[in-house]
């Protein structure tokens, strides 16, 4: 078995979901269908709610600044004609979220939806989340070796907490510090790790990120965060200098804890 050692340094794991600790299929397969399947219906159902109309106003304004991009859905301001407006102001949100899912977009106004929508199915015990098998025993490991372990995901803060605290292997939140979401900023860009550290009190070079985009470990790096890419089965592939140029793990079991021998 290939094993990395982790830096002495690092006393934070910083982890992404889909593609790291959770199959990309589970996300693509199961999660995301649910949201195009249910959209409408949710919106009908919760159009008058405090939380539905503060989505729907991230959504728009998300709308305004996607203006200028091929194929952007708009979602126009209420009229104020009320009730006769409300089947064509719902149409266009819900197009304008599969035109943002079509593109696997990250934005914080899809994933707060998102987050919200899922609500529902994992508490009638609809959906459970799944872990790549070596997921929970590292982390326990990790944990026991006085390690903090935090989530970094583009999914929402209330999203993530779903999945952990309904995960095929029971209630796992309490395995996890703390969590991330685009809030802090976009997984891609460096000063997000800055403010994670900030957040945590601990310095960028006390973290190891896991994982599968490269852009996001890129960002991380540059903030002096250590990284390794982890490649699982259905992520996509690295080119061969992200192969060399990449710490590589396909399991979190081939992490090495010095002080844990
Ligand atoms: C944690 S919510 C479900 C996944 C999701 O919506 C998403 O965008 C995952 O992105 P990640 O940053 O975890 O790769
Ligand atoms: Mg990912």
């Amino acid at each position: 078995m290939v094993v990395l050692s982790v830096p002495a340094e690092v006393t934070v794991m910083l982890l992404d979901i889909e593609g790291t600790t959770t199959p990309i299929a589970f996300v693509k397969d199961i999660l995301f269908p649910y949201i195009k399947e249910n959209v409408k219906e949710y919106l009908q159902t919760h159009w008058e709610e405090e939380e539905c109309q503060q989505d729907v106003s991230l959504l728009r304004k998300q709308a305004e600044e996607d203006s200028h991009l091929d194929g952007a859905v708009p979602i126009p301001a209420a009229s104020g004609n009320g009730a006769d407006d409300l089947p064509q102001m719902i149409q266009a949100v819900v197009d304008n979220v599969c035109w943002q899912m079509s593109l696997d977009r990250k934005t914080t106004a899809l994933k707060q939806l998102q987050g919200h929508m899922w609500r529902a199915a994992f508490a009638a015990g609809r959906m459970k989340a799944e872990f790549f098998e070596d997921v929970v025993p590292a982390v326990r490991k990790w944990r026991e070796a006085g390690m903090k372990v935090y989530i970094y995901s583009s999914g929402s803060v209330e999203a993530q907490k779903l999945l952990f605290g309904h995960s095929t292997e029971g209630d796992l939140l309490e395995l996890v510090d703390g969590h991330f979401d685009t809030k802090i900023g976009h997984k891609v860009e460096s000063e997000s790790y800055r403010k994670i550290a900030n957040s945590i009190g601990c310095s960028t070079n006390n973290i190891l990120f896991l994982t599968d985009v490269t852009l996001e470990a890129s960002a991380a790096e540059e903030a002096d965060v250590h990284v390794a890419v982890v490649v699982r089965p259905g992520n996509a592939g690295l080119t061969d200098d992200e192969k060399t140029y990449y710490s590589l793990i396909t399991s979190f079991s081939e992490l090495y804890l010095p002080s844990s021998s």
